[in-house]
């Protein structure tokens, strides 16, 4: 809109095509904007779920923080609006899909040293964008990453990002192979937590797998917050510097994100090294 007035959308401002993902709180679709023909995402969230698992602070943060984002590596989101029994959220459609997808399907289930380090250079691009506004993801990893039509990566899902204070009331479900040792201790924390899960990153694009993997979860928790780790031969010096310069207990000992886009791992496999 010229002047950025908000639109009031509604259901029936859009043609629902096929389902994209499914998700525990609802669906994503692809969808068209009758009048514009401009395809989007519709994620649609039932209320019934948010309030039961009271995450309705979550919804409403992350509606806020991701319509002030404006990125070409962070997924879009145009708008949104809701019905008595639904939300839903209004974003960038990704045609490439996900990258979890692709890690899993590639040979070896990982990727080339380009592909990676071309995409962990979008993801600390975007990262740098973000922590510049005050904004902590939290929940990087490559379920929520995207794959825009030129392959660029798009970061999504900022159901668990933060204005940067130490929100430790919520309870943080999925994967723990991404979480930092601070938040693991349960201690305050600050952005470089996405520095940590950018190193996790890091290690399962290029070997296929998260590094503190193991069979039972505590024995997780220790490796985590020991930070022990083994990097396979296969992978090059200067990845392996990245990953050691961003896996490192202390956080304020790590890299920080301007190094990182400085790395000459990053360097070499950024795409016309601009
Ligand atoms: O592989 C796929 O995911 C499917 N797919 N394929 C292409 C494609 N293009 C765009 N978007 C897709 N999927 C939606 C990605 C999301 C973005 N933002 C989200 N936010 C959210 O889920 N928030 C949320 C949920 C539950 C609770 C809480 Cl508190 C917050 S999900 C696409």
């Amino acid at each position: 809109r010229a002047n950025g007035e908000k639109r009031v959308w509604s259901l029936n401002s859009f043609d629902i095509g096929r389902p994209l993902g499914k998700g525990k709180f609802g669906n994503v679709y692809l969808a068209r904007e009758k009048t514009s023909k401009f395809v989007v995402a519709l994620k649609v969230l039932f209320k019934r779920a948010v309030k039961e698992n009271k995450i309705e602070h979550q919804v409403t943060r992350e509606i806020e923080i991701q319509c002030s984002l404006k990125h070409p590596n962070i997924l879009r989101m145009f708008g949104y609006f809701h019905d008595e029994s639904r939300i839903y959220m209004i974003l960038e459609y990704a045609p490439k899909g996900a990258v979890y997808a692709k890690l899993l399907s590639s040979p070896n289930k990982r990727f080339s040293e380009e592909t990676a380090g071309a995409y962990i250079g979008q993801v600390a691009d975007a990262l740098q964008y973000c922590h510049s506004r005050n904004i902590i993801h939290r929940d990087i990893k490559p379920e929520n990453l995207l794959l825009g039509v030129n392959e660029e990566i798009k970061i999504a899902d900022f159901g668990w990002s933060v204005r940067n204070q130490s929100d430790r009331r919520t309870t943080l479900c999925g994967t723990l192979d991404y979480l930092s040792p601070e938040m693991i201790l349960g201690e305050t924390y600050d952005e470089k937590v996405d520095l940590w899960s950018l190193g996790v990153l890091c290690f399962e694009f290029l070997v296929g797998k998260p590094p503190f993997e193991t069979s039972n979860s505590n024995n997780l928790c220790k490796n985590i917050s020991e930070g022990e780790f083994k990097i396979p031969p296969y992978v090059s010096d200067d990845a392996k510097d990245l990953i050691r310069r961003l896996l490192v207990t202390e956080s304020k000992y790590r890299i920080a994100l301007n190094s990182v886009l400085k790395h000459p791992w990053i360097l070499k496999h950024r795409a016309g090294k601009v």
